[in-house]
Formats: C-alpha cells, sequence, structure tokens
C-alpha cells in the first residue's frame, strides 16, 4: 500500500441498524436492563461489525506479529534478540502462554515473522519479513517510510486472509524484545507525553534499567520533534515492525468487517496509531485488558475504550485478548438461551 492509498482509505461505520437490533434483543431478556454492562454493548458492536444479531464468534483467531528492535542494542530491556528467536520457536511448537491460552480458548494461533533479527527462517512462522530487525532508533529512524507501509500492507493482509479463511473475530499479539521501549516512545509521541509518564518495566528491568529506558526515550523524543498528528513519521522514528504490522491489523479488521481485539502496550500503541492513519477504525476495536505499563491506560483512554479485564497482566503475545474469548462465550450463553420477559409472560 502506498502512503497515498492509505490516505484515501474510509471506513464505513458499523451497522447502526444491527447494533440497535441486538440491544433490542439483549432488553428482551429477563434481567435487569444493561444487567450485563459493557458486555452487552459488546456485543451488540460485534452485531453491527459483522451486520447480524445472530452472533457467531467461533471461527476465531489470534494474529502474533513477531520482530525484533534495534533498540535492544541500548540495554533498555533485560532480554535481547536471542530471547526473540527462542520464543518465537516456542510459538511455532504451541508451547507459549498464549499457544496454551487459545488452544483453551478455541482460538487458532497465526503466528507471522515480520521482521525477527536472525537470517535464518523460523520454522513454523509466517514468513512475511520486512526487514531483519529495526535499527536503533537512539542513533537513527527505526525504519524508512517504505517499510512501515509494508509492515502495514502485511497486517492489512493477514485480516484479508482471515476473512478469507471465515473467521470471524481476530485478537492481536506480538513478540519482541524491546517493545516495550517502542510501545512507549510511541505513546508519548502520540499523546504528547513525557518518557517518565508512559513508560514502565516491561518485561522485568532493574531500577539503572528503567532510568536508562526514560533516558533513551527522551533523548529520542528530543531528536525527532515528532508531532502528535504525524502517525508514520512517529512510526518510521521510533515504532517497531510489530506495532506498524498490527496497526494493519486494526486497518484490516475494519476495511473487512471483523472485530478486531486489543492486547496489551505495544497493542494499544498499534491501535492507536491505526485510528490516527485512518480515522473510524477504532470503531472494530474490541478492548480486553488494562496492561500494567503504565502508556496502556493512556492508550486506551484516547481511543475513548475501556478494558473489562484489569489484572495487572504483562505478557504479551495476544494473552490478555485472547482471555475475552471465553468470557464473550460465557456472555453469549445468556444472548441466546435465557427466558425473555415474554417466556416468563411479563409485559414491561
Ligand atoms: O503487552 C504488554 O503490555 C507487555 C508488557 C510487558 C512485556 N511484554 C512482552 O515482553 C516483551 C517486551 O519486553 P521488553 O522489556 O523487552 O520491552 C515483548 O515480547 C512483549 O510481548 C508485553
Ligand atoms: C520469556 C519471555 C516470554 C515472552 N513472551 C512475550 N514476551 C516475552 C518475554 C520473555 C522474556
Amino acid at each position: 500500500m502506498t502512503k497515498e492509498e492509505l490516505k484515501k482509505l474510509v471506513i464505513d461505520s458499523p451497522s447502526k441498524e444491527f447494533y440497535k437490533k441486538v440491544k433490542e434483543n439483549w432488553d428482551g431478556i429477563a434481567k435487569p436492563l444493561n444487567g450485563l454492562g459493557q458486555f452487552e454493548t459488546m456485543i451488540a458492536q460485534i452485531g453491527a461489525i459483522t451486520e447480524t444479531d445472530k452472533i457467531d464468534i467461533s471461527k476465531r483467531a489470534v494474529i502474533v506479529m513477531c520482530a525484533d528492535n534495534g533498540i535492544v542494542e541500548e540495554k533498555i530491556s533485560s532480554f535481547g534478540y536471542e530471547m526473540t528467536a527462542i520464543i518465537a520457536e516456542e510459538l511455532a511448537r504451541g508451547t507459549t502462554s498464549v499457544s496454551r491460552m487459545a488452544l483453551r480458548a478455541g482460538a487458532d494461533v497465526i503466528p507471522v515473522n515480520i521482521g525477527t533479527h536472525q537470517e535464518e527462517e523460523i520454522k513454523g512462522l509466517i514468513q512475511r519479513k520486512v526487514a531483519a530487525g529495526t535499527k536503533n532508533f537512539y542513533l537513527e529512524p527505526a525504519m524508512s517510510e517504505e517499510e512501515v507501509l509494508e509492515a502495514i500492507t502485511v497486517g492489512v493482509d493477514m485480516v484479508k486472509e482471515c476473512k478469507e479463511r471465515g473467521f470471524s473475530i481476530l485478537a492481536t499479539g506480538e513478540l519482541g524484545m524491546g517493545n516495550t521501549t517502542t510501545s512507549s516512545a510511541m505513546a508519548a509521541a502520540l499523546l504528547g507525553l513525557g518518557a517518565e509518564e508512559v513508560t514502565g518495566m516491561g518485561a522485568g528491568l532493574s531500577k539503572e534499567g528503567l532510568a536508562r529506558k526514560y533516558e533513551i526515550i527522551k533523548g529520542a523524543l528530543e531528536k525527532y520533534q515528532l508531532r502528535k498528528d504525524e502517525p508514520l513519521r512517529i512510526l518510521g522514528s521510533v515504532g517497531g515492525l510489530d506495532l506498524a504490522g498490527l496497526a494493519g491489523v486494526f486497518i484490516g479488521g475494519a476495511l473487512y468487517h471483523i472485530p478486531v481485539i486489543i492486547d496489551g502496550v505495544i497493542s494499544a500503541a498499534a491501535a492507536l496509531t491505526a485510528e490516527r492513519l485512518v480515522p473510524g477504525v477504532k470503531e472494530y476495536m474490541l478492548p480486553s485488558h488494562l496492561s500494567k505499563e503504565p502508556a496502556a491506560k493512556l492508550l486506551l483512554a484516547e481511543l475513548g475504550l475501556s478494558p473489562v479485564i484489569d489484572a495487572s497482566l504483562a505478557l504479551g503475545e495476544g494473552t490478555g485478548a485472547v482471555l475475552l474469548f471465553p468470557m464473550l462465550d460465557t456472555i453469549l450463553s445468556v444472548y441466546e438461551g435465557s427466558s425473555t420477559f415474554q417466556d416468563i409472560n411479563y409485559s414491561l
């Protein structure tokens, strides 16, 4: 996709008619009005996106974008390129946290190599490598504009393929050491905040490590002088291939009318980037959990979304997003099978 094609994308609003129809179905169920709170509106939103009041989210997947970040060379993470490769292999084997959770939740795992550092192919991952990791953004921009656009296109295309394969809902996930630094830097730029307001411990850091992470992000923000309204330049300067790919997944969800679940801080940074790139995309997003990373809350608030799980998760891979599936299943069992006021011969 070119920059011009991206700019020209127009997103239709999800169907107001089906939103209303689903809400009316909820209101007919013999329970307190809006008793299932935000879950009722989530189901209505899914109905509006998929244009039906017969909600079916049985064919589901989590897309896990795997990539490396050159910024790990600045020791902002306790782990380096080797750990991305190790966990990516585990992902391919089905032995990572998200693999286990997806298995239980009835979701397929779609692991995508959008840019790991090693030259060798990681078997079992879908090969969509845009580059062998990004550049160290403390020294030079992480990616060229062409790379950013190519990574966004990978994400959009993955959703197109999922649509063709009959998936009706998608969760987002990622894997890549250093990506809480890229996400924090992006959050600071997108929200106009300082490094200390948005930066957390990532996958675990010492006190000194955290202080260095602040300094690196602060230095980059000074270096690039990013404005809130230039999402493409923000991605290229301090972002990552996983983030750009996930922004593409959110855009793809809106284009192909598939609800896309946001995961943790990296996914949330990609979600806000997608909305800034193509306004209207956020209507196709579902929040899941509130990551322990401080930027997550700020990013979700900017999108006007409130997560339903608050459990200090800080794992990534799409684990929090996958956790929403069994919750939605439980809620749908009420939507599909509960007695209505009519069934109990009660008129409101
Ligand atoms: O999703 C989150 O909110 C999240 C929070 C903390 C850590 N992570 C995961 O940990 C890795 C990044 O941690 P770090 O410290 O290397 O930036 C990456 O693989 C993420 O999937 C993810
Ligand atoms: C072991 C490990 C597993 C992960 N999964 C996602 N990010 C990760 C980071 C680490 C360090």
